[in-house]
């Protein structure tokens, strides 16, 4: 039987990140392996230890996943080939789950809440109400936080309820995200020679996901370099930006757009931005799979 082509995920198991994988990836066709960084993800990926890596991208209430956006900035110039091939939507319904207590659930029965970062932002009305003052800690995934309440009873993770299943925690509250139509947008990654074009040419919606940066002396750069896309027709679906690291106030900006980098109007519409901005790099082109 041929070799399983392998999937890198934010891990441990159970993540939304694995959720993801398995709703674009066949189990039977393909291995999933965790990574304990989304870092470690885009390092697997230019590597080539693995073929794909899923990656969250951005929230429906929490905006930008400032990590992702962090390593797409490539300051060091450590992921050249990696590219984006795809994207997914997961509907993203948190649990707080723990080892059982007696009820209410208050500061006094939880000593602390684990987490991911993207998820505090996502809770913060049923923390503010339930759990008001209680500490904090960031980790690096749902699925860690609910491994590590499984070793310390006073304490509480958000995570999914088949985090609850996969770690035997108990879900003390159910959907506790503001937003019942919560969101999460992930990237699928690959390098260019694994990936056949995904350009056929045909009636369907594509997007292109673009990062660049400009002259920030210069006054109109920003707005130069966007009006390109409006002459040739392209629309803008997202806009995100991040600090340059090279100098204060200076951004890497991310733009995506209506359209597939192989054709015509978008190979144009590229070149000519080219001219308003100091360097760009196009991160890939992939079917727009947005529920509308
Ligand atoms: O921590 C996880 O499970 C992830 O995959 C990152 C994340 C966190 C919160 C919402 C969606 C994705």
């Amino acid at each position: 039987m041929a070799q399983k082509q392998i999937v890198a995920y934010l891990g441990p198991r159970s993540s939304y990140s694995h959720q993801a994988a398995l709703d674009c990836f066949d189990p039977e066709a393909f291995e999933f392996h965790p990574q304990v960084t989304i870092a470690d993800i885009f390092s697997a990926v230019q590597t080539r230890s693995t073929t794909y890596g899923v990656v969250p991208f951005e929230n429906s209430t929490n905006g930008s996943v400032v990590f992702t956006l962090d390593l797409f900035c490539d300051r060091d110039g450590l992921f050249s080939d990696v590219q984006v091939v795809s994207e997914a939507y997961l509907d993203v319904h948190h649990c707080l789950l723990g080892l059982p207590r007696p009820a209410p659930l208050s500061p006094a029965n939880v000593t602390k809440i684990y987490s991911h970062p993207q998820a505090f932002g996502q809770c913060e009305k049923f923390l503010t109400k339930h759990l008001k003052g209680v500490e904090r800690v960031d980790v690096s995934s749902t699925s860690k936080a609910a491994e590590i309440v499984k070793r310390e009873p006073g304490a509480v993770a958000i995570a999914s309820r088949i985090a609850s299943e996969v770690h035997g925690l108990d879900i003390l509250a159910p959907n506790i995200e503001d937003s019942p139509d919560n969101t999460t947008r992930f990237l699928v990654l690959s390098t260019g020679e694994a990936q056949e074009s995904n350009y056929d040419g045909g009636e369907r919606r594509d997007k292109t996901l673009i990062g660049f940066t400009i002259d920030h002396a210069r006054p109109g750069a920003l707005c130069d370099s966007l009006r390109v896309f409006k002459d040739h027709g392209l629309n803008l679906t997202s806009i995100a930006s991040r600090p340059s690291r090279v100098t204060p106030w200076n951004y890497i900006f991310f733009v995506e757009f209506s359209g597939h980098k192989e054709e015509d109007g978008v190979k144009k519409a590229v070149k000519e931005m080219a001219d308003y901005c100091l360097g760009y790099r196009v991160w890939g082109s992939f079917r727009d799979r947005q529920k509308r």
